[in-house]
């Protein structure tokens, strides 16, 4: 198999990133495209040894609380055509399930993170880094909703998460991390022209932004 294409869509929580990849995948799997679709958040570091008072105090919004020495590692198994053993990261309890994903390459891989672009060591195995550039306080109203439906959080605990962790490593890690993208994206999930013109240029075969 040829070397895959490595996508790498990054930008705060609640810009859309994962939304953005979803329509990006359909895009590309209706013009009959394999895609492999992976989450940075996966590699959150497990927690095991940790209370579930200690764990909800986490700081999940700096770089140290990924394992992006994994990351790497399986990104090079990937490209050299192996399959890996894809982590499960469960936001309830803020650790790993005991069990893990094998998963085979794709001809299109794309990984969605809060911290992509702020790992240099990772940016060999990167084709196009997409930022996804959406303003903080939508991204925080996406963000309260979501997290309360679907990640078992109440409105105050998204809330004081936000003030002490989520805005100012947003401000000291993420947004300076902008001026490594080839692409910016404004809005987020529902900017179909920005899915139109990214699935295009892979859909002509093209693999890097010169
Ligand atoms: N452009 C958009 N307009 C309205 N809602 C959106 C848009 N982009 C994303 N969302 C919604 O906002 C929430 C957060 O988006 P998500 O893609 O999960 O963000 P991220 O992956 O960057 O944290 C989701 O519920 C998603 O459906
Ligand atoms: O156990 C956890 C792990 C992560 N978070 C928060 O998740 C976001 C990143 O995920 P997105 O899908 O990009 O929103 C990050 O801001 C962490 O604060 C968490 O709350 N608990």
């Amino acid at each position: 198999m040829q070397k895959p294409i490595i996508l790498a869509i990054s930008g705060a929580s609640g810009s859309g990133k994962s939304l953005f990849t979803q329509n990006l995948a359909l895009k590309l799997r209706q013009h009959e495209r394999e895609v492999l679709v992976l989450q940075e958040d996966h590699y959150y570091k497990a927690q095991d040894h940790v209370e579930m008072e200690e764990r909800v105090s986490t700081n999940y919004d700096h770089p140290d609380a990924f394992e992006h020495d994994l990351l790497n590692q399986q990104l090079q198994e990937l490209n050299a055509g192996n399959s890996i053993e894809y982590p499960r990261y469960c936001y309830v309890t803020h650790t790993r399930l005991p069990d893990f994903e094998v998963i085979s390459p794709a001809p299109i891989i794309i990984l969605e993170g809060i911290m992509l672009l702020t790992q240099i060591q990772l940016f060999d195995q990167f084709d196009i880094k997409v930022f996804v550039d959406t303003p903080l306080d939508v991204c925080l109203m996406r963000r309260m909703l979501r997290d309360t439906q679907e990640r078992g959080r109440s409105i105050s605990s998204v809330a004081k998460q936000y003030e002490a962790t989520v805005k100012p490593m947003y401000h000291k890690f993420i947004e300076p991390s902008k001026t490594f993208a080839d692409l910016i994206v404004p809005h987020g999930g529902e900017n179909l022209l920005a899915v139109d013109v990214v699935s295009s240029y892979l859909l002509e075969g093209k693999s890097k932004i010169a």
